[in-house]
């Protein structure tokens, strides 16, 4: 009976008045919750970005302190890597002072393009043992290197712009840093990525915006963004960075300067952010970017040693190959200048042409070429990328503050699946490119391990009709744009996304591939525009930006070959880089 009485009484509660007050709390209640997560997301973002400000002016005045002046600071950063390497190791020059001049340089470059996101207190420490070091001097002796966020520096924060990362230092340097120290480098600065370093604008609400040297209206590429601004305005002559997509060759294209991206996995990625570590189908490669194509060879074969292999077991112990860098066998090499999905512009056209005249002059057969199915390739990248339905980078973000460069795919990654296809279905109809639809579509993810198995598969299949395609033409290399075209104006990644077929191809297939510049836009190339198809949402959007103001911006030219040829890669881009200066050696 006193059941029945008291199951009344709770009947009764749940009468119009009662639900609507605990819906209306359970409201409030998440509102304020959520408000809450932000404005504590905020303030961790704001906390963490003073401390680098404050780090940052804390170093600059030590330096002023220590009487670097800009003629000095100057003098020596203008140097290029073979003569710093060269004083370096003669005493000429010692570690302590270049190191003290790249901080000062950075530190100037970066108040005006927010590159670095904070100095490394230990460099003049290393710099010093550098100096006092009896013996036989390591390859790259007191040489400054600068690194990309996302690797791992003992007693840092890796957060690659995402703010649950904030407050958790990291326990040990990542292996490249070691084998750098070890080698006799002098890690001084770390550099600037976007917010979970998917794009290749570089942006994040913790460290801010980074702006391109050649024109601050633009950014400078991503995701190695911090590092391409920094050395392309001379604030250091070898930086270290990692490449999914593009995000080493990428900012190479966009500041003019050098990248390379091994094959993944010749050089160790151990000690990097674990963001995108659990998809294995594209990996995540370790490679450089310098002012030339001697400072990529110089951190090559310094990496590529004994200390890497015993340290990161995975990494094949191939040591740099003198022999093919070395080698002046003419070479069959494929070149293209439109992938047959999304053209590249004509300054970039024109940068392949020149690339592939001085190759000719220097008595290399070029084939033109075509390569396999462009589209074909892009749907399997967005595929992988997307294969979790996005939930890692979800995951990651949670509670975060979305920066502008990213925020449309992550709203657009919250939707549910069915949803998500709807809206690539209309996108592909109303953009007239199947592709733009999707992007999104394959944010929705695979249903089952099956699926992704036979995508896995669909890879397998995409590489060998290249190694095919490559064997039927009998080509030792290929050379391609850096890029569909030069630096973006900020805030234009979603409208220009369809760009990064050009570097994400090398990524799917696993070959190393390098980007050097080779030229500059110029009147006749935005006049030749009127020619350039605009059909697709994205040739309109790539039109546009071109028209707005790019003449003067670098452009430049991708050297791929074969897994594990990075040796080869080089050895081109040094041809093509000593053609440039009319020097046929
Ligand atoms: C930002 C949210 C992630 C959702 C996925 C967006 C899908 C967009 C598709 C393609 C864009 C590819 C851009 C490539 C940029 C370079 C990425 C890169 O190489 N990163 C380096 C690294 O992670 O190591």
């Amino acid at each position: 009976m006193n059941r029945f009485k008291e199951l009344e009484i709770d009947l009764d509660w749940f009468n119009g008045r009662n639900v609507s007050v605990a819906f209306l709390c359970l409201v409030t209640l998440k509102t304020s919750h959520a408000i809450y997560k932000y404005y504590r997301a905020k303030s961790k973002v704001k906390v963490k970005r003073e401390e680098c400000l404050a780090a940052c002016r804390k170093m600059a005045e030590h330096l002023t302190q220590k009487g670097i002046t800009k003629d000095k600071a100057e003098r020596i950063t203008r140097l290029s890597i073979t003569e710093l390497e060269q004083r370096l190791q003669s005493g000429e020059l010692s570690a302590v002072e270049v190191c003290e001049c790249y901080q000062a340089v950075a530190l100037e470059v970066d108040r005006k393009l927010n590159c670095v996101v904070e100095p490394i207190w230990e460099a003049e420490e290393m710099a010093l043992e550098r100096d006092q070091k009896t013996g036989k001097k390591g390859p790259l002796h007191g040489m400054p290197v600068s690194i990309k966020e996302n690797y791992y520096i003992k007693g840092y924060d890796c957060t690659a712009g995402m703010q649950r990362c904030i407050g958790d230092p990291v326990s040990e340097d990542a292996v490249v840093v070691k084998v750098l120290k070890r080698q006799g480098a002098v890690p001084f600065v770390r550099t600037n990525v976007p917010q979970t370093m998917m794009t290749f604008e570089c942006s994040n609400p913790i460290y801010g915006r980074t702006l391109n040297p050649q024109d601050t209206n633009r950014g400078p590429g991503g995701s190695s963004g911090g590092e391409g601004a920094l050395i392309a305005a001379g604030g250091s002559i070898l930086g270290i960075g990692t490449d999914i997509g593009g995000s080493i060759r990428i900012p190479a294209n966009m500041c003019g300067i050098c990248g390379l991206k091994p094959t993944a996995g010749r050089i160790s990625g151990a000690g990097t952010h674990k963001l995108t570590k659990g998809q294995t189908l594209v990996k995540s490669a370790s490679g450089m970017l310098s002012r030339d194509v001697d400072g990529v060879t110089i951190a090559m074969r310094a990496l590529l040693c004994q200390y890497m292999f015993d340290l990161d077991p995975t990494v094949p112990p191939i040591p740099f190959r003198e022999e093919i860098y070395q080698d002046k066998r003419p070479l069959r090499i494929g070149y293209y200048i439109d992938d047959g999905y999304i053209p590249s512009v004509p300054s970039m056209h024109r940068a392949v042409e020149k690339a592939k005249s001085i190759l000719e002059s220097r008595g290399h057969k070029l084939i033109p070429m075509q390569p396999v199915d462009a589209r074909r390739m892009f749907r399997l990248f967005l595929d992988t990328v997307g294969a979790d339905g996005t939930k890692t980078y979800l995951t990651c973000m949670k509670d975060d503050i979305y920066d502008s460069t990213v925020r449309q795919f992550f709203y657009t990654s919250h939707l549910p699946g069915v949803l998500k296809k709807m809206i690539g279905w209309i996108m592909s109809a109303v953009s007239r490119d199947d592709i733009a639809g999707y992007m999104v579509k394959a944010l929705s993810g695979f249903g089952t391990v099956y699926e992704y198995w036979n995508h896995a598969l669909d890879i397998e299949d995409y590489k060998d009709d290249t190694l095919a395609l490559w064997r039927s033409l009998g080509i030792d290399a290929v050379i391609c744009p850096g890029f569909a075209f030069p630096a973006i104006p900020h805030n234009t990644f979603g409208d220009l996304v369809g760009g990064c077929v050009y570097s994400t191809m090398y990524n799917l297939l696993n070959y190393p591939a390098g980007v050097l510049p080779v030229t500059k836009v110029t009147e006749q190339d935005i006049k030749d525009m009127a020619n350039y198809p605009n059909k697709t949402k994205f040739e309109k959007n790539i039109k546009k930006m071109m028209l707005g103001g790019t003449v003067g911006l670098p452009c430049g030219v991708q050297c791929v070959a074969l897994p594990y040829q990075e040796e080869l890669v080089i050895r081109l881009m040094k041809e093509v880089e000593q053609g440039l200066k009319g020097d046929n050696s």
